[in-house]
């Protein structure tokens, strides 16, 4: 099939590169030219491993194509709508973005006489399928599914090829065939339902997956009170097949492009229907006051940061990925900064988006570095190169052997055996 897929960030990306690895005839609009300059050239402008590699692929074989212009797609069976949701000022989904590509592709489409369908992969508050159908009324041919994405940043290309289940929303059975015909080959289980459902499926996820994060942040509190070790607990629970093992690591919050955005966005549309979601509003809370809390175990081996010399291994919100929005790093070099301390930072690939926020900090080329020299050392993302250290030697190079691990990655036995006071997240 023909497919035009209109923003090329993580989403847009991701879905041009998959859908045209499984043979479909793909173009990807955006509207930054230094993007899709770049996007020829098979440089992918956001890190991610072996995303590159697929891009490269994909562009030799010719099924995939890059363009500024929409126009130059209005022959596509399928429109796919990758735009960027924002949180609006007032926490709700700012759907600019998206009004506005609804508009171009009903000002390029191909008056044909097929069928074409406009899909939303964006994530959107529900009722929007709805609206953006209204706003094609007047194009017979073109309807409209809600077909939300599930990926995770950094592994993103492999959560695209192989995803954990196909969503689809839509008013009538012949567009849910055009879709089929599009995940022809993908294997995975589908949940063909109205768009109404398949938005509310995409948040109501994303909001429980960070609620089982703030459950496990809030449980790691009550677990360093009393000396017990909350990995051990994770795994204990997540043995249970009601519970499972994932999304119960405990550490300094989740950040992110979509969990902060999509668990208000989902409280604003609750309250817009009068209902209250209070456990969202706690888990929201929770998240919040996670660096915080963890910066005050720091302060139960550093009294006084002024002056001090703090290491920070990890600026990205999570590993492979070089994504900083809503990260918790961004918190805590706030915090150390403010307290006054001389903060010498790391991380593989976050670097250059921290750093015009952060000018005052100082930005090494490895861990090794940050850590030597300091007085304390903060684990905040748990990059492989932060994580698997030579930890006789870091011993040696600190000033004072003194550890905080924000993502209980650390080795705390052998650090401890190496001489160094090490503090988790829930575990000591
Ligand atoms: N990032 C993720 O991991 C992820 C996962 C699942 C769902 N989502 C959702 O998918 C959507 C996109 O997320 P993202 O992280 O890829 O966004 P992004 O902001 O990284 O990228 C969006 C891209 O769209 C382009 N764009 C905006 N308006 C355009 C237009 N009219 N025409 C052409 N290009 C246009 C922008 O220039 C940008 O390159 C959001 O709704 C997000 O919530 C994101
Ligand atoms: O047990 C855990 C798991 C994750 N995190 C943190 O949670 C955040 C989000 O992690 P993850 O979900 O892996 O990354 P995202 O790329 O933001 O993916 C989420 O958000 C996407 C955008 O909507 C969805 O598509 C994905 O399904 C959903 O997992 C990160 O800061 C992680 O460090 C924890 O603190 N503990």
């Amino acid at each position: 099939m023909k497919v035009a897929v209109i923003g090329t960030g993580y989403v847009g990306l991701t879905t041009a590169v998959s859908l045209a690895m499984n043979g479909h005839h793909v173009i990807g609009i955006d509207l930054v030219e230094a993007k899709i300059v770049k996007l020829r050239q098979g440089i992918s402008p956001i890190y991610e491993p072996g995303l590159e590699e697929a891009l490269r692929q994909v562009l030799a074989a010719g099924t995939l194509a890059f363009s500024t212009q929409l126009s130059e797609a209005k022959d596509a069976d399928v429109f796919f709508v990758c735009v960027g949701t924002p949180e609006a000022d007032d926490g709700t989904a700012d759907l600019t973005y998206l009004y506005s590509a609804v508009a171009a592709i009903k000002e390029v489409h191909n008056s044909a006489l097929q069928k074409r369908v406009v899909v939303i992969k964006s994530t959107v508050p529900v009722g929007t399928g709805d609206k953006v159908a209204d706003l094609l009324d007047g194009c017979q041919e073109l309807s409209v599914a809600s077909n939300p994405e599930f990926l995770r940043e950094g592994s993103a290309l492999l959560d695209a090829i192989e995803p954990s289940r196909i969503v689809i929303g839509v008013s009538d059975p012949s567009t849910g065939e055009v879709m089929e015909q599009l995940y022809k080959g993908v294997n995975a289980p589908r949940v063909v339902t109205t768009r109404a459902n398949a938005e509310l499926i995409k948040y109501a996820s994303n909001a429980f997956l960070a609620t089982r994060i703030s459950f496990m942040n809030e449980l790691a509190r009550l677990s360093t009170a009393l000396g017990t070790d909350i990995a051990t607990i994770a795994h204990g629970m997540g043995l249970d097949s009601r519970i499972g093992p994932e999304f119960l690591r405990a550490g300094v919050g989740y950040g992110g492009s979509c969990f902060p955005k999509d668990t208000i966005a989902l409280l604003q549309l609750a309250a817009q229907n009068g209902i209250s979601l209070s456990i969202l509003e706690k888990v929201r809370e929770v998240n919040a006051t996670q660096p915080v809390w963890f910066l005050q175990q720091l302060q139960k081996l550093v009294p006084d940061c002024r002056g001090k010399r703090i290491a920070v291994l990890g600026l990205a919100f999570k590993p492979d990925t070089d994504d900083i929005r809503e990260a918790p790093s961004l918190s805590i070099l706030h915090e150390l900064t403010e307290q006054g301390a001389a903060v010498f930072a790391y991380d593989p690939v976050a670097e250059d988006a921290v750093k015009q926020s952060f000018p005052n900090v100082t930005y090494t080329k490895t861990a090794e570095e940050a850590l030597a020299g300091a007085d304390a050392a903060l684990l905040v993302t748990e990059w492989k190169e932060c994580v698997q250290l030579d930890w006789e030697r870091i011993r040696q190079s600190m000033a004072q052997p003194v550890l905080l691990d924000g993502r209980n990655a650390w080795p705390a036995q052998t650090v401890k055996q190496a001489g160094f006071t090490y503090i988790g997240v829930g575990k000591s």
